[in-house]
């Protein structure tokens, strides 16, 4: 049994090295349940990479993940299993499959030959696109769609497993502000962990409650929305990314 203070996801000490590039340097990070986490720093940060360990994309070359206190190794398709989804920065969703039939993938298929249609996997995926407000597309085909429904309907793919740990890069990269507004929505209600890579400085400061700010790898900061606001250290870090 997991102590309260152990309960979620805890990065511990990571390290990523790509040659001669250090791209996570000693990032360390709890993310306890129901908590929204963000991470941020300029281009090249390490934003990605972090999200990809987590995933069991990339493997950190020092450092352990810990799952309610016991070691974990991440494999990208056992994240299911442990209640962890994960969004895509672009929309990655199958063009030859239907909408319903793209956010049913994430989803246990039923048992025996009865198929997916009528089943419990159906009826989550439509209550995920509902949720979503896209279940009118359920029937179209992603190619169809506008950019903005696409997302929804990817971030209706990563809900419909109701995971415990919502993993989302970048979500509002080509939303326009009615549609970021809604993502906030979306994110405050989602009663789940959920950790979130985001340019998108408004949206992570409403929807976080804590920040994680790395630069070059390195974590330079960890905070509050308001602690992270006045930080001169993210300050710099941003206005030498933008010199
Ligand atoms: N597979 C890889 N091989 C070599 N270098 C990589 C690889 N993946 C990332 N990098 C490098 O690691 C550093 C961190 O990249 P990463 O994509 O994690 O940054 P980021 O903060 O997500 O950036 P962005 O905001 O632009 O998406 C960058 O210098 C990048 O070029």
């Amino acid at each position: 049994m997991s102590t309260p203070d152990e309960q979620g996801l805890s990065l511990h000490h990571l390290t990523v090295r790509f040659g001669g590039l250090l791209a996570l340097d000693d990032v360390s990070l709890r993310v306890p349940p129901k908590k929204v986490i963000g991470v941020i720093g300029p281009n090249g940060a390490g934003k990605t990479t972090l999200f990809n360990v987590i995933s069991g994309f990339v493997a950190p070359q020092s450092g352990a993940i810990t799952l309610d206190g016991r070691p974990w190794r991440p494999r990208p398709h056992h994240l299911r299993r442990h209640g962890i989804a994960r969004t895509l920065q672009g929309v990655g969703q199958f063009g030859g499959m239907t909408v319903l039939e793209n956010v049913q993938v994430g989803l246990k298929a039923p048992r025996g030959n009865r198929g997916y249609r009528g089943s419990k996997s159906q009826q989550d995926a439509y209550a995920a696109l509902e949720r979503c407000g896209v279940a009118d597309y359920a029937n179209a085909y992603p190619g169809m769609l506008p950019y903005a429904k696409r997302k929804r309907v990817e971030l209706a793919r990563a809900l419909a497993a109701r995971p415990r740990i919502l993993m989302l890069d970048e979500p509002a990269g080509g939303l326009d502000a009615d549609e970021i507004d809604w993502l906030a929505d979306l994110i405050r209600e989602a009663d789940t962990t959920v950790l979130l890579v985001e340019h998108h400085m408004d949206l992570v400061m409403s929807v976080c409650d804590e920040i994680l700010v790395l630069d070059f790898g390195k974590p330079i900061a960890l905070g509050s929305p308001g602690e992270i606001r006045t930080d001169p250290k993210v300050a710099e870090a941003y206005l030498g990314a933008a010199a």
